[in-house]
């Protein structure tokens, strides 16, 4: 058999195609660029820190390379590099000492908390930069769950009323988005109504509307602390992976509840639920870019077996492709460099 190529043995692309040629836009860096339909911007991005005690202090998360937990007064200085690097809204998680949690997370409400202490030196040196808190109890809790556990459940109705007195004590001390990430019912109301009738009715709401009951948060409950303490699973709240119209209907009552915006997490493994919830309620939706969805490409990258950085970027632009408006991400800063260059 000749295999070489004759022009007689061509294969008639054109009749095939219908003339129609998909590589001319492709041809060019000019072109490619004017067609392109989704962007990264500075502009889509929510940077996560995470807070400890002490002064001048930073300790490195061996399970997120390149992550690092500080002190307040050097959460105050990342909230500076925010603002120079353009990065509309910063995240605050506490890693809170052993010793102030215990079995009702009564720390979460303690007004000079580690997050509240941080929402107000960074408020006060950096107002330009959005604050998020995140309202749940696991950073407070002996078991690690996000709720009150009592004879072995997460009992709702209780820690809605502790999370909306949370999130109150978070809005007092400056944040400017509350984020209830405990999927525990009724919640996103209950904080709308305390909010509102305590008079910050100005602070939004971004619910953790579809947050499912992943393996990818694992280096996060090491950066906080809270792995080694959960007991069990947090399947009796959070959501099963194998579930997408769930997601519909979560979104539903968060919305009907008063949601400013609604998140879906993890971000990768859910792009789908993404683009569902972004096509059914048009709301601002933002994707959260999880830890493991951040060491697992670190991981592969330090092995030399993936290129970081293009990985980073190819990750964070398919959540513009599947419908969100903004990526929480521990890439942020990186990626904020990296865009800022291409300005
Ligand atoms: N309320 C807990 C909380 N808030 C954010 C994350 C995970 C974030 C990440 O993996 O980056 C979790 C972990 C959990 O639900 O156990
Ligand atoms: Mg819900």
């Amino acid at each position: 058999m000749n295999l070489s190529f004759h022009s007689d043995a061509l294969p008639d692309v054109d009749r095939i195609t219908g003339r129609r040629r998909m590589r001319r836009n492709r041809r060019t860096d000019w072109s490619r660029r004017l067609i392109r339909e989704n962007r990264l911007t500075l502009d889509d991005l929510i940077w996560p820190i995470f807070v400890i005690e002490g002064e001048n202090k930073r300790e490195t998360v061996p399970s997120m390379p390149g992550v690092e937990r500080f002190s307040v007064d050097l959460a105050v200085k990342a909230a500076e590099r925010a603002r120079e690097l353009g990065i509309p809204v910063l995240a605050l998680f506490p890693n809170t000492h052993p010793e102030k949690r215990d079995d009702q997370g009564s720390e979460a409400l303690n007004d000079s908390n580690l997050i509240c202490r941080a929402c107000r030196e960074i408020k006060a040196a950096v107002p330009e930069v959005g604050l998020l808190t995140d309202v749940a109890l696991d950073p407070y809790t002996s078991h690690g769950h996000d709720g009150l556990l009592r004879e072995g459940e997460i009992i709702n109705d209780e820690s809605v009323s502790v999370l909306a007195r949370q999130a109150l004590v978070q809005a007092q001390a400056g944040c400017d988005i509350v984020a209830p990430s405990d999927m525990m019912d009724g919640r996103v109301g209950a904080i709308r109504e305390t909010l509102d009738s305590a008079g910050y009715g100005h602070v939004q709401i971004v619910a953790y509307t579809a947050k499912y009951a992943s393996a990818f948060y694992g280096p996060f409950r090491d950066a906080v602390g809270s792995g080694t303490m959960l007991s069990g699973d947090k399947k009796t709240y959070q959501m099963d992976p194998a579930n997408s119209d769930e997601a519909l209907r979560e979104a539903e009552l968060d919305i009907a509840e008063g949601a400013d915006m609604i998140m879906v997490k993890p971000g990768l493994p859910y792009l789908d639920i993404i683009r569902r919830l972004k096509d059914t309620f048009g709301m601002p939706t933002v994707a959260y870019n999880t830890s493991g969805e951040y060491s697992m490409i670190q991981a592969a990258a330090a092995n030399g077996w993936l290129d970081g950085e293009r990985a980073m970027m190819e990750q964070l632009v398919s959540f513009k492709r599947a419908g969100a408006d903004s990526i929480l991400t521990y890439f942020a800063p990186r990626a904020a460099e990296i865009l800022r260059a291409s300005l």
